[in-house]
């Protein structure tokens, strides 16, 4: 007999008052990167996003990401092809020392109305580790091929 163990570090998370009933953010398949982040408004107030406009849509819930870890908010790439619809910061950095609700900042880049409702996945959120270095300010640095060379500096 396989004794599976599951090495997965844990994200603690809080469910805030308007996220009761909503599903937990998951993993829609066994190997996505991202849980899909749900919209945590209310019931019989959709949120109509017209074009160009934006919104700071709450999730409805209170992350402890694991330290060492930071929470990537990204778009959902259906609701940007068909809707135009994307995250207007992406990807969103949730810190492993936020405390607060994470929150989705959607933008609406079609042409049409995108009507949000309650519970809908508006993104998804991938946990990556992350590094902090010392900063230390420095009079010369090394030469390189590159140089100061960028921005199509190599051509097309
Ligand atoms: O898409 C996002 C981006 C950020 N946050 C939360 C978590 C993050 O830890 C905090 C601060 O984000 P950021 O550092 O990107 O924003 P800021 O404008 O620099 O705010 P602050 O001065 O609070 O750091 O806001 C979200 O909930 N969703
Ligand atoms: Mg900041």
């Amino acid at each position: 007999m396989t004794i599976h163990t599951d090495t997965r570090p844990t994200l603690n998370l809080i469910r805030l008052p308007n996220g009761k009933g909503l599903d937990l953010p998951a993993y829609e398949t066994r190997g996505a990167a991202g849980m899909d982040l749900r919209a945590a408004i209310d019931e019989d107030k959709p949120l109509v996003l017209a074009p160009g406009k934006r919104a700071l849509i709450p999730t409805g819930f209170v992350f402890e990401i694991p330290e060492g870890f930071e929470g990537q908010v990204r778009p959902r790439s259906g609701l940007a092809a068909k809707n135009g619809v994307t995250c207007l910061n992406a990807p969103g950095t949730v810190d492993c020392d936020y405390r607060g609700e994470v929150k989705v900042i959607l933008v609406n880049h079609g042409e049409e109305d995108f009507t949000i409702t309650r519970g809908m996945r508006i993104a998804q959120m991938v946990i990556a580790p992350f590094i902090q270095t010392r900063i230390a300010e420095i009079s010369e640095t090394t030469e390189t091929a590159r140089g100061a060379g960028g921005f199509g500096s190599t051509g097309v």
